[in-house]
């Protein structure tokens, strides 16, 4: 129905919730929550509760574990790729987010010098989506050679967003979706083409791979399917078929792009439209990097406070994947936001709940990165809840840093930013599972720095 009235769902709620109190019914077995407390009530370690098989079904990739709604049939295929995302193996592969942070940057030079602002939203896709194709696959998608970061795969993406809002709301709609031809999809919507390639080619790339799998021995780093084929590590399993690792394939790279792209825009945002906060970034990067052609590591980046301040300040804002997240209440019921809630029902809050509470966040809308600075500010990190928590929150948070913590640095060492002020950003979404943002994109001039 809110569909139909165009009306975002994480309007939605906060409108229902104004209405009828902390405690919401938004579909027939389902309840949301106000509270920002009920979060950890939900999400922790100890709850093991099943995924909600309608909502995770919206998502074409129902071998994936991701979609696998049961915990432990999810743990071993999950235990599996958690190997490529540990922090020793990003600190390892980091070199591959600096080698596309350099492509980005020279693609930023080249515009600029054209006279051109750049399209920051696209850009910043552009970059996560072929940095997280080279640690999953070691291959790039290119998509930041396209010409003002119109990407194909991101733009199809984009486009594509709003059918999973139509799949989770009815079984047929997402049969009709994933059973339609690809060859159909390509004449009937010519932007999704990118897309379906893409898809096309995890087809081709999966079969081959099984036919073959000595060619993993040619990649020149781990990729998920050397992980996922892993004979020692599957003993006493059946092989992952084709289809289970294109859906593990797809699913990492949508995890994976959209999400940070969208983080690095809304700091970046934030950051243009506040020049003193931007000021002091700039000056606590330029101390750790004085001298231009030798970036530090990582590992370098990720002690300076400064940075540190504001990347938690962007991933509180930023809340990229805004959905309430469903989970079933076990069979003996649980108590959530005081009340007694009986076992089978659906219960979720979105991190919306959290990132923008005011017994929280003392001034929730405003970016305010010295937050997280204060004497006693170490408890706010409890409430930092974007990547979710417990045995299901975000397997890819440390690549997910690597890629801020260097592209905020990078960014801001190489280049001097400017917002182009023909061109305001307008950074109202609409929420499908991920932030849809429809309006004017971020767009500005970078400067390059030559010392
Ligand atoms: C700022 C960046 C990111 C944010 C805020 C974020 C947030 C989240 C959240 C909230 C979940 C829980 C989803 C749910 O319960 O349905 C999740 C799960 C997941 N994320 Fe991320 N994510 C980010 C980046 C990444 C990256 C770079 C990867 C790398 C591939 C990744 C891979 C995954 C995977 C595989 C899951 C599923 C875990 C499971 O079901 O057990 N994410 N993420």
């Amino acid at each position: 129905m809110e569909l139909g009235k165009g009306i975002s769902l994480a309007d939605l709620r906060v409108e229902l919730h104004q209405k009828y109190g902390d405690i919401i019914r938004i579909a027939p077995n389902e309840l949301h929550f106000s509270r920002p407390t009920v979060y950890n009530e939900i999400y922790n370690v100890q709850n093991k509760w099943d995924k909600d098989s309608e909502f995770y079904r919206a998502f074409d990739a129902a071998e994936s574990f991701f979609t696998q709604t049961n915990y432990e049939n999810s743990k071993h295929r999950r235990s599996l790729i958690s190997n490529l995302f540990s922090k020793s193996a990003i600190l390892e592969l980091q070199h591959l987010v600096r080698a596309h942070l350099d492509r980005f940057c020279d693609a930023l030079q080249e515009q600029t010098v054209a006279g051109k602002s750049s399209n920051l939203y696209l850009g910043f896709q552009c970059f996560s989506a072929d940095t997280i194709g080279n640690f999953l696959f070691s291959a790039s998608f290119n998509q930041l050679s396209f010409p003002g970061f119109h990407g194909d795969i991101i733009e199809g993406v984009d486009i594509a967003m709003p059918t999973v809002t139509y799949a989770k709301f009815s079984g047929v709609i997402a049969w009709i979706l994933r059973n339609f031809p690809h060859w159909l999809l390509k004449i009937v919507s010519p932007r999704l083409k990118g897309l379906v390639i893409f898809k096309d080619a995890l087809i081709v790339q999966t079969k081959a791979i099984l036919r073959n799998p000595k060619m993993l021995d040619d990649a020149p780093h781990r990729i998920i399917y050397s992980e996922l084929l892993n004979p020692e590590a599957n003993k006493g399993r059946p092989t992952p078929t084709a289809l289970h690792l294109r859906h593990e394939a797809l699913v990492l790279f949508a995890a994976g792009s959209h999400t940070v792209g969208t983080t690095l825009m809304i700091g970046f945002y934030h950051l243009l439209h506040n020049p003193e906060v931007k000021q002091k970034l700039v000056e606590e990067v330029r101390l750790a990097w004085p001298v231009l052609d030798q970036p530090p590591p990582y590992e370098e980046l990720e002690k300076l406070p400064f940075l540190t301040a504001v990347i938690k300040e962007t991933l509180r804002l930023a809340v990229p994947s805004p959905a309430s997240l469903p989970r079933v209440v076990p069979p003996s019921g649980a108590m959530i936001s005081g009340a007694k809630i009986p076992g089978g029902t659906i219960v979720g809050q979105s991190a919306l709940f959290v990132s923008f509470s005011e017994d929280i966040f003392d001034q929730p809308c405003e970016f305010l990165p010295e937050r997280w600075l204060q004497p006693g500010s170490k408890s706010l990190e409890n409430w930092l809840v974007v990547f979710s928590k417990g045995p299901r929150s975000c397997l890819g948070i440390n690549l997910a840093y690597c890629e801020l913590y260097m592209c905020f640095a990078h960014l801001f060492r190489r280049f001097d930013i400017r917002n182009d002020p023909a061109k305001p950003a307008d950074l109202t979404w609409s929420e499908h599972f991920l932030p849809l943002f429809e309006g004017q994109h971020l767009h500005a001039y970078c400067e390059p720095q030559y010392e």
